[in-house]
């Protein structure tokens, strides 16, 4: 994967996330504004490009980007090269230690953080500094949501729709965070939160199921497989159970989910008789469902209309959103909303990144990120702000300006 390289003098604030499934990295690279191609020149400019007033305090503001790159955690070997190879970790922050023997810090959160420790300081001598998961996953989801312009959207009947959230109006929020395993949790507030559920039937089962039931030989490639099946080949439906009627009683129509894979049991049919297709469609739809029911019941007993959906697992995928935006809207008969984040893989190493400031590292520090929205006067002179046309790729960066100390 190919990130554009930025000079390692210019980079800073690598952090990671480093999950059961992929490992996430995010970090800041500033623009050269000075740069005609002479490298005396660029070396001779300010850091800082501007000054802008933060309450009473002018504070230096650096212009540039910030980038994405997720890798396999089973291949760590393979982020650990694509750091060394574009030196990102020596652009991050120094602590402790003679001049010239200071310990390098870097933010890292997941689990990886606490199994790979060693890993890195063998490997790139930096020392992972860990912070929290569930801190680092709603400090990532309240930055977005704060931060970005057209970051969170609603996906109903295969139509995207943006979402203007109102910074004063943001919490109290379900976000629901589908990784390898699956966390739910309540948001009041910056660092206020509550982990009040979860589930083992995540985007891991999805993935190591899948892989086991079709003998696909990437995420990817599954994912392109469900969206060419058919689940009613394999699930059992009310209309199968009620001889082709809807349930009309209860609200089920006859096209309705009764059972997944339910049809397995009569058809007489070995997996292999069965379309690898047809197999990855009703297994997404069976776990998308039942990720859109249990978030639902969560939003339900602490009062939540607005469930946020995070995790790699989603991949912008249509038909998940759709089964999961379905579920949510069916169960609660219309009155919570699934919503969707445009860098829903990355809360996490958001969270990691935004956690520079709180510790206080090094002589650049994050004070905040902030967004120039086209509409908002107030914000001028800062900006970050993704693709226009409002799709998302991995490989993109999006640009920022960054105060610092
Ligand atoms: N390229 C990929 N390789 C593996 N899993 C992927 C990939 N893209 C999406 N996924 C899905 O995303 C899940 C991991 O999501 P993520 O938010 O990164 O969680 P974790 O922190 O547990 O790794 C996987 O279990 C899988 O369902
Ligand atoms: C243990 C985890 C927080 C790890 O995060 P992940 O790497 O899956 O993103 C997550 O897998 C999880 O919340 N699992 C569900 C556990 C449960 O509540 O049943």
């Amino acid at each position: 994967m190919d990130h554009g390289s930025p000079s390692q003098e210019h980079v800073s604030h690598l952090a990671l996330d480093i999950g059961g499934s992929l490992t996430k990295l995010d970090y800041f690279s500033r623009n050269n504004e000075c740069s005609n191609g002479d490298n005396n020149e660029e070396k001779s400019c300010s850091k800082e490009s501007l000054l802008v007033s933060n309450g009473d305090k002018k504070c230096p503001v650096l212009q540039g980007r910030l980038h994405f790159a997720k890798f396999e955690t089973s291949k760590i070997n393979d982020c650990l090269e694509f750091i060394q190879r574009n030196q990102l970790h020596l652009g991050g922050c120094q602590h402790g230690g003679a001049p010239g023997n200071e310990k390098r810090i870097i933010k890292a959160t997941g689990g990886g953080a606490y199994k790979n420790a060693d890993l890195f300081k063998e490997k790139l001598g930096i020392f992972l500094d860990k912070e929290d998961e569930m801190d680092c996953l709603v400090a990532g989801a309240n930055f977005l949501l704060k931060a970005v312009h057209e970051e969170a959207y609603t996906y109903i009947d295969g139509r995207k729709e943006f979402v203007q959230i109102d910074r004063d109006d943001l919490y109290p929020y379900l976000l629901v965070n589908i990784g390898s395993g699956v966390s739910m949790i309540k948001v009041d507030g910056d660092g206020k939160y509550e982990r009040v559920s979860g589930t083992n039937v995540g985007g891991g089962t999805f993935w190591g199921l899948g892989r086991l039931l079709t003998k696909c030989e990437s995420f990817d490639e599954l994912l392109e497989l469900s969206h060419r099946g058919n689940n009613r080949v394999i699930d059992m439906l009310v209309g199968d159970i009620y001889g082709g009627m809807d349930y009309t009683k209860f609200g089920l129509s006859s096209t309705t989910i009764a059972s997944s894979f339910g049809k397995a049991i009569s058809d007489n049919k070995e997996i292999e008789d069965y379309n690898a297709e047809d197999v990855a469609r009703s297994l997404l739809r069976m776990i998308s469902n039942n990720i859109g029911q249990i978030s639902y019941l969560n939003a339900l007993r602490f009062g939540l209309k607005r469930i946020f959906f995070g995790g790699f697992f989603i991949r912008g995928h249509a038909y998940t959103m759709d089964t999961i935006s379905v579920g949510v809207n069916f169960w609660s008969k219309g009155e919570a909303k699934a919503l969707f984040l445009r860098h829903e893989g990355f809360l996490g190493a958001l969270g990691a990144f935004t956690s520079y400031e709180k510790h206080g590292f090094g002589d650049s520090i994050v004070r905040q990120l902030v967004q120039q929205s086209p509409l908002s006067a107030s914000h001028a002179g800062y900006k970050i702000h993704g693709p226009l046309n409002g799709e998302w790729n991995d490989n993109e960066s999006i640009e920022c300006s960054v105060y610092v100390n």
